[in-house]
Formats: C-alpha cells, structure tokens, sequence
C-alpha cells in the first residue's frame, strides 16, 4: 500500500486506510517456525526446503488388477486362441515375498503390488479368463472365497507390450530431487507428497494463536434469552470465524464487561497464549468506552496501544499497539458489527497472514462494474460498501445501505466495495474496486 509521509500520531491526526495498514504491518514480524506434526503443518509456510529422500514408486509395481505375465508367452493370443499360462501364485499389494516367473508362468497381481521376477508385463483381468476356463473376466474372485484361484491356469485374450501397465520405479520422484521449496504453502496435495516421502513433521512457521474479545455489558451470548436494552454477542463469533479463515487458531473470549478492571485483567490472562490480540468495542468516545479508556493508559512494561481516527466509513476509530512483556500485537477494533468485520478483513487478517510468513497478505481487488447507483459516500473518507460481485457479468451490486449496524446485508455479500476518498457518488455503469470475500 502507498502511503503518506507524515507518521507523527498527533491526536488530531487522522490517519488513511494505507497509513494505519502500512503502520500494523510495520510492527509485525513473521512467528519463529517450529517443528509440526504434518496435519498440524496444513496451510503453514514451509521454511526449508525438502529433498525427496528415496524414490517414488520405491519399486515397480502393478497399475491393474491382472496377471503378471512374459511378454513372448502371449504374444498374438486372442479370445479363440488364447495363451494358456499356468498361475504361480498371488502378489498382493505389500507383498514381499515374490514367486519368479518362469516361461509359460504367470502370477496373479493386484494394483500396487511389486512386480514379480521374470515377469515383464501386467495384463488385465479382463483381457483373461480370470482362471474360470470360462468368457473374458469382469473381476477377480476374492481370494478369500477361492484360494484356488492363485494358482491353475488362466487363458489369456491378448498380447501386451512389455511395461505394459507397470508404474516404474522412481516415476513419479527419484531420490535426491528438491520436493518442496521453503516458502511453500502446504495444501492438501503438498502434504500428500510430504506423507508419501516419508516426511512425518515439517519446520514451518506456525499458525498464529489469535484471541478475540467481545467487550460490552449489553452483550448476551447467542443461544440465551435477551433482558432489556441487550443484544446478542455477534462480533466476537464473526472476528472468530473471519481468524480462523484466515489462518488462525482462534480463541474466543465472551463478552467482557465495561468495567475497566475486569478488561485489564482479561487481557493480562489472555496475553499467555496470544500471538496477537483483536478487542471489538470500547473505542469511541462514549462515557463507557472502557478499551480505549483502559488501553490509553498503558505505559513502560505494559507496552502501548494508540487510539486513531481513520479516514474510513465503516472504521473509523482504531486502536493498535504492542502490549505486555512479549510486545503481543493488540488491535482495537470499533463495536459495530459491519466495522468490526470490515475493519478485521483491512487491518487484521493481512497482520494474521504476516503472522504466518504468507506472502499474499491481502484480499484480492477487482475492477467491475456497479449495476447501481451510489451517493454520498462521505467525501475525504475511503467508503467501504457491501457487495454482491457476479464473476459471470463482471459487475457488482450493492447489499443494504451504508449503516454500520446492518448485519444481514454483510450476510448476504461476498465483497467489499472500495469508494476512493476523493469519490462521492458513482453513477450506475462506472467501474469500482471490490475486494474479494470469498
Ligand atoms: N459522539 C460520537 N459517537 C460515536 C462516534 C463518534 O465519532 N462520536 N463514532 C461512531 C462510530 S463511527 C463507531 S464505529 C462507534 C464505535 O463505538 P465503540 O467501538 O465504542 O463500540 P461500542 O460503543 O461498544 O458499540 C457500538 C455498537 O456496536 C454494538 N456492539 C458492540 N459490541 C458488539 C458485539 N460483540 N456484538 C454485537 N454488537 C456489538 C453495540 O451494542 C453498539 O450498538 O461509535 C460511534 N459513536
Ligand atoms: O466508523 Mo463507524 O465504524 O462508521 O460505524
């Protein structure tokens, strides 16, 4: 993000969207890597780079259910004058004990199992008799109810080529050639390849512990019955569910009171097991704005957070700092339901993916068009609108109005469109920016 030069945090300063980004960003370093369980590594930032230590298949093995055959005992049979091959055994797949396969012999062999000695090439089951004496086979006879069958005689239908559905060793990776390089994001298919090397941990940087904190005494869980003048805790779920998206193991901590004591010493608990603090509420300048009151205060050991104006709608009062004896990143977000989303996705899930060592940090931004018009977007502030983006026509529509209490609307978007602080209104047709929910 571009942003201006002036980083003085006079009180009467208000700070642009780029600023107050670049300013968290600044402060936040990638968590050292640790050592992770392969399934407790999935979406980490790899930070060495993994060697393929032995082959992959480690042997040659078998692609089909069939008979392992020489190439010469079936050369030109066909279902009138099939090659008869007398069976020397099974090979299962894990098989290590292996029968060799001499002329006129043939072994039975399942997908995945070595191939044996001697032979050359895999025929299908259903190129065979599947040792009935019987028509072309649709499957093997379990070998459970016919024992018999890994041995007798099987006709064979056709000639194959020698290989022929034979996976080789060493195929699919040789030992020694680079397998994933650092800085790689573990999905699930490079954790596929790292369990099929034999990798069972990786050094990655950890996913960040993230602990979210509703604050208000108005707040009721979901779940129980509202008294006068309460409403449901909705932030702390959301900011929980939006942590975890991006990456976090997200703890959520139930509404605390407006009691400054109380908030002072949550946090003080909460800072054990934190890699990064985000507060919902207590930010303005009400009579009980008990976060802004209680955090403004901090000072030496404790660390500081600063209270901002940002020249944004929804968003515009913040607070960040770095907090407690590890310097524990803290951001403050305003109470209403849409700025606290709209400020998390802006401010704490690019810190969150810092956090991770992830390079694309934030949300990806499309230019579409708007089906609709869109006035009075406050002049000088960066206007953060709810959007429905189509992907098909390329345009987006907005959800709901501009009120920072309307939660259905944000329900019902898939987007955020950007209003420029330059920008008041947008005719329907003009082409805006969009960042990306989903
Ligand atoms: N005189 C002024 N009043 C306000 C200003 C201002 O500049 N001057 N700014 C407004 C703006 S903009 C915002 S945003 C809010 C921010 O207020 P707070 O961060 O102090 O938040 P609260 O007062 O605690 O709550 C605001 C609103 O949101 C509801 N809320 C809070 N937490 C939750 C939650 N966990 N789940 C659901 N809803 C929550 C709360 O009940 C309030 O309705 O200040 C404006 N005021
Ligand atoms: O800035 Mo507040 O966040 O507009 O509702």
């Amino acid at each position: 993000m571009s942003g201006t030069t002036d980083r003085t945090s006079h009180p009467d300063r208000v700070w642009s969207v780029a600023d107050h980004m670049d300013d968290v960003l600044a402060k936040i370093r990638p968590l050292e890597p640790i050592e992770l369980q392969l399934l407790d590594a999935q979406g980490c930032v790899l930070v060495e780079d993994v060697t393929v230590p032995i082959a992959l298949p480690p042997f040659d093995n078998s692609s089909m259910d069939g008979y392992a055959v020489r190439v010469a005992d079936v050369a030109g049979a066909t279902e009138e004058y099939p090659a008869a091959l007398t069976v020397v055994g099974d090979v299962a797949a894990g098989t290590g004990d292996l029968p060799t396969i001499g002329p006129g012999e043939a072994a039975r062999i399942m997908t995945g199992a070595p191939l044996p000695p001697g032979a050359e090439a895999v025929v299908p089951v259903e190129w065979t008799d599947g040792g009935t004496g019987g028509g072309p086979a649709a499957t093997m006879r379990a070998h459970s109810a016919d024992p018999a069958g890994a041995s007798g005689e099987v006709r064979v239908h056709r000639p194959v080529e020698a290989r022929a559905h034979v996976r080789a060793r060493g195929s699919d990776v040789t030992a020694g050639e680079p397998a994933l390089a650092a800085g790689t994001v573990l999905g699930p298919p490079q954790i596929a390849l790292l369990a099929a090397i034999g990798r069972g941990s990786v050094t990655v940087r950890p996913r960040p512990r993230v602990v979210i904190m509703g604050t208000g005494s108005e707040l009721v869980p979901p779940g129980e019955p509202l008294g006068p003048g309460q409403i449901h805790d909705s932030n702390s779920f959301a900011l929980t569910a939006a942590a975890r998206d991006a990456g976090a193991i997200a703890y959520r901590v139930g509404a605390v009171t407006d009691d400054a004591e109380t908030l002072r010493a949550t946090i003080e608990d909460q800072l054990i097991r934190a890699d990064l603090i985000v507060t919902s509420g207590g930010v303005s300048v009400g009579a009980y704005d008990v976060v802004k009151e209680t955090l403004a205060d901090l000072s030496g050991e404790e660390g500081s957070v600063e209270f901002r104006r940002l020249a944004m709608q929804p968003g515009k009062p913040q607070g960040f700092g770095l907090i407690g004896p590890d310097r524990t990143p803290l951001l403050a977000l305003p109470g209403n339901p849409v700025s606290s989303y709209v400020s998390f996705e802006l401010f704490v899930r690019p810190a969150i993916r810092t956090l991770m060592g992830l390079q694309d940090v934030h949300r990806f931004t499309e230019r579409v068009r708007c089906t609709e018009d869109i006035t009075s977007s406050p002049k000088g502030k960066r206007q953060f609108l709810r959007g429905r983006h189509d992907p098909v026509s390329g345009t987006v529509t907005p959800v709901g109005g501009a009120g920072s209490h309307l939660v259905k609307a944000l329900a019902h978007a898939n987007c955020l469109i950007a209003v420029p602080e330059d920008v008041t209104d947008i005719a329907a047709g003009d082409e805006v920016d969009v960042l990306l929910l989903g």
